[in-house]
């Protein structure tokens, strides 16, 4: 279970938010929600323990994830807003990369397969400078297949530039991968045709 208490962030000199509470638990998909600039992917990167807040405190299965962060991050998949490909590489040396540099296991077949489930079948062996948008933003994303031991996913702006398949067939993963018992909190400016309808945490709400 992820849970926040008090979250203060400190941008520069500027508090963006204060006094902001969540609480996620098994099953649970947790839409972050708000204007541009109010501080979602601020907030992401304090659950995720990718930044420290300015007060208040993140736990994840009631520790405290200063003092250990290693247990969260066994089990978390956190996709950031940008594609981070390497250009050179192609979808797939691209994906494996990314498995590795986050310990996971996985052979080419596996990465094969992911690609393929996504829909770059076609594009396996092309320099990744060559994908559109919305394919770069697959190759991520391809990473939800190889990750189901990962219990908890953060994505941020998941949804951007994929096609209305894409946002579908993406909304199903994430909502299979909720009714398994796993956790998704994400951001997303934009409807997406979930099983269930996520809770949704306004950080306007607690915007200084
Ligand atoms: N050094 C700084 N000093 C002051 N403000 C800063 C500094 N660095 C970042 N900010 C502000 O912090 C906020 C960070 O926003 P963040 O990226 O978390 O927003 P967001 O809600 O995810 O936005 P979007 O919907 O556009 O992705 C922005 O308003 C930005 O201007």
């Amino acid at each position: 279970m992820l849970e926040a208490h008090d979250l203060a962030c400190l941008k520069g000199d500027r508090l963006l938010f204060r006094g902001l509470a969540l609480h996620l638990k098994a099953g649970g998909l947790l839409r972050v929600a708000g204007p541009n600039g109010v501080g979602k992917t601020s907030l992401l990167r304090l659950v995720t323990g990718l930044a420290l807040p300015e007060a208040g405190e993140v736990r994840w299965r009631g520790v405290g994830i200063r003092r250990d962060r290693e247990a969260l991050h066994r089990e978390l998949l956190y996709l950031g807003h940008a594609a981070a490909l390497n250009d050179l590489l192609t979808p797939l040396e691209n994906l494996r990369f990314a498995c590795a540099a986050a310990g996971d296991d996985v052979d080419e077949e596996n990465c094969v397969t992911a690609l393929a489930r996504i829909g770059l079948e076609n594009q396996l062996d092309l320099p990744a400078r060559v994908l559109s948008q919305g394919q770069r933003r697959r190759v991520g994303l391809a990473r939800l297949f190889l990750s189901a031991r990962r219990s908890l996913w953060v994505l941020d702006e998941p949804f951007t530039a994929l096609d209305a398949a894409a946002v579908a067939d993406l909304a199903t993963t994430l909502s299979d991968h909720c009714a398994a018992g796993g956790m998704v909190m994400l951001t997303t400016h934009q409807d997406a045709p979930f099983a269930r309808a996520p809770e949704v945490l306004d950080v306007g709400a607690y915007t200084c």
